[in-house]
């Protein structure tokens, strides 16, 4: 009964909520329905979470796998140091940097810090053909070449490359040389600078020079003079830089740089913009990517915008002096000789394109032509310096040539003279100098890189074939110099007298086993230049002045003996501390 009143009373009450009895059935169903959605739902969710933790766990092993793959498999070929997952060889360099600077308490590095690092590391490999470094993520990797026969295959013009590998991306320099550069460009428009300045560079040009380069070679020597009546200590560098940059500009722009000016706020405009402009670049040492310091980044474009525009203005004054020459028939003979005005000779019209190019190529010379001979003539003196025999020599050359007891002027007037190029090409024992200073300090080298896919292979000497695509290729010339197999146990000496003609040393060391200047068609163009500058200003200066080396790298005195003992393992790095003595005129 209850339950049937129940059921009625219930019955009625759905009767009265509930006016479709259907309704409620339909309902039910749909909450049901619903049930069954969320259910499926919910089912879906996993599904779909499982799918995605699937995902991810076979996405990380796939890159866990393309990474060991990229790091201990693609390259395993390749001598190496062991190698990081994550950083590849980016932390084990950075210690043995961490601990070359522990060991040298100094501060700035003269040479390229990589450059010494690797021989470490090539050492500690054992001293293979090549070594990789895998710098990535910070860049691609690094294949150091160690020996000349594969640096030959880098730098010599091939059916793959028709004017050698082509150069690596040169970007983080732009602000410095511009797009257009000689230096990092490429095929036709490569091939139409080079033939534009091929004759500025040429021998015959060079040599009506003479005069300028000993006219800025007299202002080093005052300098000189003023350094040896104070006693005062100078980096060497800095003077050599002063003087290179005064030669080059007077070469290439005709102008007075008044680099070598004695109060150093009224040095010329165009080279105080130009060393603000590279002193941005003294913490780069290995060349990082932009972001890794945009701000530095932007600092260096503005600089590199001011020194194109001092250089705008006087290429266009030039131009315009000569156009005017030609219009009132002055004679070209009357005209300075520099490299602008040879390269400008054809060009009536000064279009932005041309002043652009224009611009780019100068900037370039006026990096090329100081830094490395500047450096290059810093490590001559000191080497004279530290190796008595060979300064005596130089000495005894020069008195043949210029006739003994003569000073810096006699020099200056004999070679500027109509007998200047003859002397200069007699100074053999200068030239081995030079040669044996370029080698053991060799200042520059070149990068290369040919892209993925091309099929460059290079033969190392003990016949095995290695694919160097999309790798950056490094002529590594400071171990290349080096080598023993090639400069025996003296490799490490300063011995001139291996290049000369009596030497038996000489006929045994190949061509392709002295590249400072590199080879091939890239070979850098101012070697002339450079070769005629460093004699002029050995001869000048050899004979009359004494480099003495203070702090690092200094001389020391055998006690007994009293004879200089070599420290090898000390490196000047200090721009080259010198102590400067005019020798008295009876020693002359
Ligand atoms: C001791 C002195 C010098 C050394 C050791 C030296 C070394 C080099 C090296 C190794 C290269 C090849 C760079 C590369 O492949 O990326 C080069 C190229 C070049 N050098 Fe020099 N250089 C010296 C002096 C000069 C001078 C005095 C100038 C100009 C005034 C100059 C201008 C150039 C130019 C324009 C290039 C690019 C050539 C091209 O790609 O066609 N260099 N130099």
């Amino acid at each position: 009964m209850a339950e049937q009143s129940n059921s009625g009373h219930s019955s009625m009450m759905e009767g009265v909520a509930n006016p479709e009895p259907d309704k409620r059935d339909r309902q039910g169903r749909k909450r049901r329905q619903e049930g069954l959605r969320i259910g499926e739902n919910r089912g879906d969710q996993i599904l779909y979470l499982r799918t995605h933790v699937y995902s991810v766990v076979l996405a990380s092993i796939l890159i866990y796998r393309l990474a060991c793959y990229k790091r201990f498999v693609q390259y395993v070929n390749f001598p190496q140091l062991p190698s990081s997952l994550l950083l590849g060889h980016l932390k084990v360099y950075n210690d043995i940097t961490q601990r070359r600077s522990l060991d040298r308490d100094h501060g700035k590095y003269n040479e390229p810090l990589y450059e010494y690092n690797m021989f470490l590391i090539h050492d500690i490999l054992g001293r293979p053909t090549l070594v990789l470094m895998d710098f990535r993520p910070i860049c691609r990797p690094v294949v150091f070449i160690a020996c000349h026969e594969v640096a030959e295959q880098i730098s010599r013009p091939t059916s793959l490359f028709r004017t050698s590998v082509p150069k690596v991306d040169l970007g983080y320099l732009k602000p410095v040389i511009g797009p257009t550069s000689i230096l990092s460009a490429e095929g036709d428009k490569w091939k139409a600078l080079r033939r534009t300045f091929n004759h500025g560079f040429s021998l015959q040009h060079l040599l009506t020079l003479l005069p300028t380069i000993l006219n800025k070679t007299m202002i080093f020597v005052k300098h000189l003079d003023r350094l040896s009546e104070s006693g005062a200590e100078k980096s060497l560098v800095s003077l050599t830089v002063n003087l290179t940059y005064d030669i080059i500009g007077a070469v290439i722009l005709d102008i007075d740089m008044d680099a070598q000016h004695t109060d150093p706020c009224q040095r010329g405009e165009l080279v105080r913009a130009f060393t603000d402009l590279l002193d941005a670049y003294w913490d780069d040492k290995i060349h990082l990517p932009w972001w890794f310091n945009p701000f530095g980044e932007l600092r260096r474009r503005r600089l590199g915008k001011r020194v194109d525009t001092i250089l705008k203005s006087i290429v266009r004054r030039k131009h315009e002096e000569q156009q005017q020459a030609h219009r009132t028939g002055q004679k070209t003979q009357s005209l300075p000789s520099s490299i602008i005005s040879l390269s400008l000779q054809d060009t009536p019209v000064l279009s932005q394109e041309v002043l652009d190019r224009t611009c780019d190529q100068l900037r370039t010379f006026l990096l090329g032509g100081h830094d490395t001979p500047s450096a290059t003539l810093a490590w001559v003196f000191y080497e004279l310096s530290r190796t008595p025999r060979s300064q005596s020599a130089v000495r005894a050359e020069l008195d043949v040539l210029f006739g003994p007891g003569t000073d810096a002027d006699a020099v200056r007037t004999q070679l500027a003279s109509p007998a200047g190029p003859e002397l200069l090409s007699r100074m053999s024992y200068i030239t081995a100098v030079i040669k044996e200073t370029l080698r053991l300090h060799t200042p520059a080298s070149t990068a290369r890189r040919s892209p993925p896919g091309t099929g460059l292979v290079v033969r190392t000497p003990t016949g095995e074939n290695l694919n160097m695509d999309d790798v950056i290729i490094y002529n590594c010339n400071s171990i290349i110099h080096r080598d023993r197999v090639i400069f025996g146990a003296t490799a490490d000496n300063f011995m001139p007298e291996r290049w000369l003609d009596d030497s038996n040393n000489k006929t045994s060391i190949p061509p392709t086993a002295w590249r400072p200047f590199e080879r091939g068609p890239r070979a850098c163009i101012g070697q002339e230049f450079a070769s005629i500058e460093m004699r002029i200003i050995i001869a000048v200066v050899a004979r009359q002045y004494e480099f003495s080396k203070v702090g690092l790298g200094e001389l020391a005195l055998d006690a007994t003996s009293g004879l200089p003992i070599l420290r090898h393992d000390a490196r000047p790095v200090d721009g080259i501390m010198m102590k400067v003595k005019r020798v008295k005129e009876d020693d002359l």
